[in-house]
C-alpha cells in the first residue's frame, strides 16, 4: 500500500524497469502525464550533472563515454539524496536502479509500491532502437515511426539536431541486452520476492499502456492522482 504520510496525504513510489529500447522512458512520460507521479530519469539526472559539471557528472561521464555503467557507489550518492528530497512527492524511478547493489541502497532509503518490468522481443527492441532519435542535451526521445518529431532531424522544442547513438545500433544492442539479463535478473528476483513486480510483455507500448494505466488507477487513488497533477504541472 502507499505509504501514508498525514490523514490527507499519500504517497506512491514505483519503479520501471527493462532493457534498452523496452519503452521506460515512453511509458514514464504518459505515467507522469497521467497520474502526476514525477519522472525521474537517471539518465536525465546524469546529462543534467554532467552539464552543469559537477563532482559526480564528470566522474560519471568518463564511464558513460566508454560505454560503462557508472559505479554504484557515485549511482547511489548522487540518486538518494535527489529522492530524499521528494519526500512530498510520488515518483516514478526510471533507470535505477539497475544492479542489486543499487537496490539495496534504494530499499534502505525507501519503501517501493510497485515495480514495472518490461519484456519486449529482442527483434522489436532492434527494430526501435534503429530508429531512435535523441536530443542529447534534453535526452528527449524520438522514433522516426512511432514518435516523429515535428520536423526530421530536429528537436520538437529547441529546434536543435537530434542524434543516433552508436549504443543503438543493432550490433551493440546484442551486447548491451545480454548485459542487462545479466545484472538485472537479482533486481527483478528481489522485487517478485517482495510481491510488488508486475510484468508486462508485448510487442506494441500501446498495447501495454492499457495494463498498466488500469493497474495504476487501481493502485492510486484518483483524488491523489488529480493531487500529484495539481503539484507537478
Ligand atoms: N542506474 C544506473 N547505474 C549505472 N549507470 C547508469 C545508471 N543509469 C544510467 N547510467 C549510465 O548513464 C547512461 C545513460 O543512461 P540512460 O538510461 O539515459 O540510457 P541507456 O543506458 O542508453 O538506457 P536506455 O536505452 O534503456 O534508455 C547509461 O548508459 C549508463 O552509463
Ligand atoms: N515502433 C514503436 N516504437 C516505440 C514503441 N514504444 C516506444 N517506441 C520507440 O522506441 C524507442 C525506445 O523507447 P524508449 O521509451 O526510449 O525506451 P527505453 O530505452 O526503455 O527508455 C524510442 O524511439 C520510442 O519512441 C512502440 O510501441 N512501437
Amino acid at each position: 500500500m502507499a505509504q501514508k504520510l498525514d490523514d490527507t496525504k499519500l504517497l506512491f513510489r514505483a519503479v520501471i524497469m527493462g532493457p534498452p529500447g523496452s519503452g521506460k522512458g515512453t511509458i514514464s512520460e504518459r505515467i507522469a502525464r497521467g497520474f502526476g507521479l514525477q519522472h525521474l530519469s537517471s539518465g536525465d539526472f546524469l546529462r543534467e550533472n554532467i552539464a552543469s559539471n559537477t563532482e559526480a557528472g564528470v566522474l560519471a561521464k568518463t564511464y558513460i563515454e566508454k560505454g560503462l555503467l557508472v559505479p554504484d557507489h557515485v549511482m547511489t550518492r548522487l540518486l538518494l539524496p535527489r529522492l530524499e528530497e521528494m519526500t512530498c512527492h510520488s515518483w516514478l524511478l526510471d533507470g535505477f536502479p539497475r544492479t542489486l547493489a543499487q537496490a539495496e541502497a534504494l530499499n534502505s532509503s525507501c519503501e517501493l509500491d510497485l515495480v514495472i518490468s518490461l519484456n519486449i522481443p529482442l527483434e522489436t527492441l532492434k527494430e526501435r532502437l534503429s530508429h531512435r532519435w535523441i536530443h542529447q542535451a534534453s535526452g528527449r526521445v524520438y522514433n522516426m515511426c512511432f514518435n516523429p518529431p515535428r520536423v526530421q532531424g530536429v528537436d520538437d522544442i529547441t529546434g536543435e539536431p537530434l542524434i543516433q547513438q552508436d549504443d543503438d545500433k543493432p550490433e551493440a544492442l546484442v551486447a548491451r541486452l545480454r548485459h542487462y539479463k545479466d545484472v538485472a535478473k537479482p533486481v527483478i528476483d528481489v522485487y517478485k520476492a517482495k510481491g510488488i513486480l508486475h510484468t508486462f510483455s508485448d510487442t506494441d507500448t500501446d498495447r501495454i499502456w492499457p495494463y498498466i494505466s488500469s493497474l495504476l488507477s487501481a493502485k492510486i487513488p484518483t483524488d491523489i492522482a488529480d493531487a500529484q497533477r495539481a503539484s507537478t504541472h
